[in-house]
C-alpha cells in the first residue's frame, strides 16, 4: 500500500470537502423540492380535512429509506436522518395550515 504524507492527505481532505459541498447542494434542491410536495399535500388534507401526522406512512417511508440506502450499517442512520426530515415536515405543515386558516378568518 502506498505511503500517504501529510500534504497528500491535506490535498485529499479538501477535495473530499469540495465533494461533499457539492452532495449538499444537490441535497438542498431535493429537499426544497420535498417541502414543496409537502405543501402541496397540505393543502390537500386541509381540503379532506385529514390530520397532518400519518404514523402509518411515516413507517413506511422510513422502510423504503432504509431499503433505498441499500447498506446495513447505513440504515439506521438514514432511519434517524428521515425521522427528523419528517418531523420538520409536519412542522412545516402545521405552520401553512394554520397560515391559511387565520387568512380565511
Ligand atoms: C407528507 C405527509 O405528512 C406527514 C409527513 C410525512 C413525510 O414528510 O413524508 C409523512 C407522513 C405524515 O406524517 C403525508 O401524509 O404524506
Amino acid at each position: 500500500m502506498a505511503i500517504t504524507t501529510s500534504q497528500q492527505a491535506q490535498a485529499g481532505l479538501a477535495q473530499a470537502r469540495q465533494h461533499i459541498n457539492e452532495l449538499d447542494q444537490q441535497i438542498a434542491a431535493l429537499l426544497a423540492e420535498r417541502f414543496e410536495t409537502v405543501d402541496e399535500i397540505a393543502r390537500l388534507k386541509k381540503a379532506a380535512q385529514v390530520p397532518v401526522k400519518n404514523q402509518a406512512r411515516e413507517a413506511q417511508v422510513l422502510d423504503q429509506v432504509a431499503d433505498a440506502i441499500g447498506s446495513d450499517q447505513l440504515a439506521p442512520h438514514a432511519r434517524k436522518i428521515f425521522v427528523t426530515i419528517m418531523a420538520e415536515s409536519r412542522a412545516y405543515q402545521n405552520q401553512k395550515i394554520n397560515a391559511t386558516t387565520s387568512e380565511e378568518n
